[in-house]
C-alpha cells in the first residue's frame, strides 16, 4: 500500500472519461512549500486504466506508482464493465477490496469534461454546473454523458469529496473569431453557440508545459504543431503558447477521423447516406439520457477505423497492414524489411493512408497559419505515442517543410521512461518530438495549485 501518511494535504482522484477509455490516477498533494517545482505539487500514488469501452470486452489495469511496489493487475472483466459508469464502479470495488485504500482520504475528484461551452475555468460541480454540462451532452455525444455518469457515481460513492470539472474546451478560448466562426447566419450562430470550440485542451496544456520544460524555453515563446492522436484525434496550432486553431469544431466529430468517428465529411453526405438522418435515437452506451440523431450516431459511433477496417483499434490496423505487406513481399520474392514499401490495397492500408493524409492536411495548413515559424512538430495520444509507423509516414510527408526523422530514435522510445522524446534527425532544421500526454496530471496540478479549492 502506498505511503498515505507522508506529509500531504489530501488525496486527489483524477478521472479522464475518453471515448474508448476511463483513465484514473490517484495523487497525493504535497504540503505547500515542501517543493518549489510545479511538477512536484502532486505525486501519483496509483494508476488504473479501463480501455476498449467502445469494443468490448474491456480491459482493466491497476498499478501502484511507487517503485517498491510491483503490483500490476490486468484483467478482462467482460460482463460487468461495459461503459464508463460500470468501469468506475469496478475500479472503486477494486480500490476497497483488493488495494485496501480508504476512499474517505480522497478530498477532491477532478473530472475531465470534454465540452464546457462558455465555461472556461474549472468549476465545482453543483446542480447548476451539472445542468450546464448536461445541456452540452448532445454536442459531445461520446463524452459529456459518459463523464456525467461517472460524476453521478462519485456523488454516491465519495460523498465527502468535492467534485471539480475541468474542460477540454478551455485551452482553445484564444482561437481568434475569424478562425472559430463558421460561414453561416451570424445571428443563428450567436444564439445557438454554433462555433468552433476545440477539444483535447487538457492534453494540449500538458504537452505545452512539458515541451517548454524539455526545450528550456518559456511556453509563451513557443510555436508548435501538436497532434493528439487517440481514439479521438485532433491537431492544434499553438502560437506564442496559445491555441490559434484546432481541427475539431463545434463537436469532437470534425477534423480527423478516429476509432468510430468519420472526421470531417461534406455535410450533405449524411442526407445521401440515410433518409432517416434527422430521427432521434439514444446512445445505448450511456446511463444518462444523451439524445442524438441517426446522422450523429452514424458519424460518431459507426464510422472511422471501425467502418473502414472493422476494428476501432488502430494498433490492430497497423499490425494487420504490416502483416499483409510482409506476405506481399514474400510473394514478390522480396524479403527486405523496409517498411516504407508497403504493398497491397487492403482495408488496413486504406485506413492507415487515409489517416496519414488527413493529418498531413492539417500539418500543412497549420505550418502556413504559423507563417512557417514552427519550433516543433509533436506527436501524442495513444497512436501518436505508440505508432512509429504513423510518425514515420507523417514526417516523411512533411520533409518539404524541414522535418525529418531519426529512424532509430523513432523506433527506440518504446518502453523508455520519460515524457518528451526527440525523434527528429539532426540533418533537418526543425524538431520532431513525442510527448506522453497526461490529462489526469494536468488536472491534478491545476487542482493542487488552486488555493480556492483548499481553504
Ligand atoms: N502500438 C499502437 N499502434 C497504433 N495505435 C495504438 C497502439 N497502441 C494503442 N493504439 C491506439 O491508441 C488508441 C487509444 O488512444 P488513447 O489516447 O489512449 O485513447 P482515448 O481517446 O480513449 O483517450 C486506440 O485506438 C489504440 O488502438
Ligand atoms: C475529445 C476527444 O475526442 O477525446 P478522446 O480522444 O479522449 O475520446
Ligand atoms: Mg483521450
Amino acid at each position: 500500500m502506498p505511503d498515505l501518511h507522508a506529509p500531504s494535504d489530501g488525496l486527489i482522484l483524477a478521472l479522464n472519461a475518453g471515448s474508448s477509455s476511463l483513465k484514473i490516477t490517484l495523487f497525493k498533494r504535497n504540503v505547500a512549500g515542501s517543493s518549489d517545482a510545479v511538477d512536484r505539487v502532486v505525486e501519483p500514488l496509483l494508476f488504473s486504466n479501463i480501455t476498449n469501452l467502445s469494443s468490448p470486452p474491456a480491459s482493466f489495469t491497476f498499478k501502484f506508482a511507487s517503485h517498491g511496489r510491483s503490483l500490476e493487475v490486468k484483467k478482462r472483466p467482460a460482463d460487468i464493465v461495459y461503459n464508463h459508469a460500470s468501469a468506475f464502479a469496478y475500479f472503486l470495488d477494486y480500490l476497497d477490496q483488493e488495494a485496501g485504500i480508504d476512499r474517505s482520504s480522497i478530498v477532491h475528484v477532478c473530472h475531465r469534461v470534454v465540452h464546457g461551452g462558455d465555461y472556461f475555468e474549472p468549476v465545482l460541480i453543483d446542480s447548476e454546473s451539472y445542468h450546464h454540462i448536461e445541456t452540452l451532452s448532445d454536442l459531445a455525444p461520446l463524452h459529456n454523458g459518459a463523464a456525467l455518469s461517472v460524476i453521478k457515481k462519485c456523488i454516491d460513492a465519495l460523498p465527502n469529496a468535492s467534485l471539480i470539472a475541468y474542460f477540454d474546451t478551455s485551452f482553445h478560448r484564444s482561437i481568434p473569431l475569424h478562425i472559430a466562426s463558421y460561414a453561416i447566419n451570424t445571428t443563428v450562430a450567436h444564439e445557438r453557440g454554433l462555433k468552433k470550440y476545440g477539444f483535447h485542451g487538457l492534453s494540449y496544456a500538458y504537452i505545452l508545459s512539458a515541451v517548454s520544460e524539455h526545450l528550456e524555453r518559456p511556453a509563451s515563446a513557443l510555436n508548435l504543431i501538436v497532434m493528439h492522436l487517440g481514439s479521438g484525434a485532433s491537431v492544434c496550432a499553438i502560437e506564442h503558447g496559445a491555441s490559434l486553431d484546432t481541427s475539431m469544431g463545434l463537436t469532437p466529430l470534425s477534423g480527423l477521423p478516429g476509432a468510430t468517428r468519420s472526421g470531417a465529411v461534406d455535410p450533405s453526405l449524411i442526407f445521401h447516406y440515410t433518409n432517416r438522418a434527422g430521427r432521434i435515437t439514444h446512445d445505448p452506451r450511456q446511463t444518462t439520457d444523451v439524445r442524438v440523431t441517426q446522422a450523429e450516431e452514424i458519424l460518431n459511433m459507426q464510422s472511422g477505423w471501425k467502418a473502414l477496417a472493422g476494428t476501432p483499434d488502430f494498433g490492430e490496423v497497423v499490425e494487420r497492414m504490416k502483416r499483409v505487406a510482409a506476405e506481399d513481399r514474400v510473394a514478390a520474392g522480396n524479403s527486405g524489411s523496409d517498411l516504407r514499401g508497403w504493398q497491397g490495397e487492403e482495408k488496413w492500408k486504406l485506413a492507415f493512408d487515409l489517416f496519414v493524409d488527413r493529418i498531413c492536411g492539417f500539418v500543412g495548413a497549420y505550418y502556413v497559419r504559423l507563417g512557417g515559424k514552427v519550433d516543433a512538430l509533436v506527436f501524442s495520444g495513444g497512436i501518436g505515442e505508440k505508432s512509429a509507423e504513423v510518425r514515420d509516414a507523417v514526417v516523411s510527408a512533411a520533409t518539404c517543410l524541414g522535418f525529418g526523422l531519426d529512424i532509430t530514435a523513432n523506433t527506440g522510445i518504446r518502453g523508455k521512461e520519460g515524457v518528451v522524446f526527440d525523434i527528429g534527425s539532426n540533418k533537418y532544421e526543425r524538431q520532431v518530438l513525442v510527448c506522453r500526454t497526461n490529462e489526469q496530471l494536468e488536472m491534478a496540478k491545476e487542482c493542487a495549485l488552486a488555493d480556492k479549492f483548499w481553504k
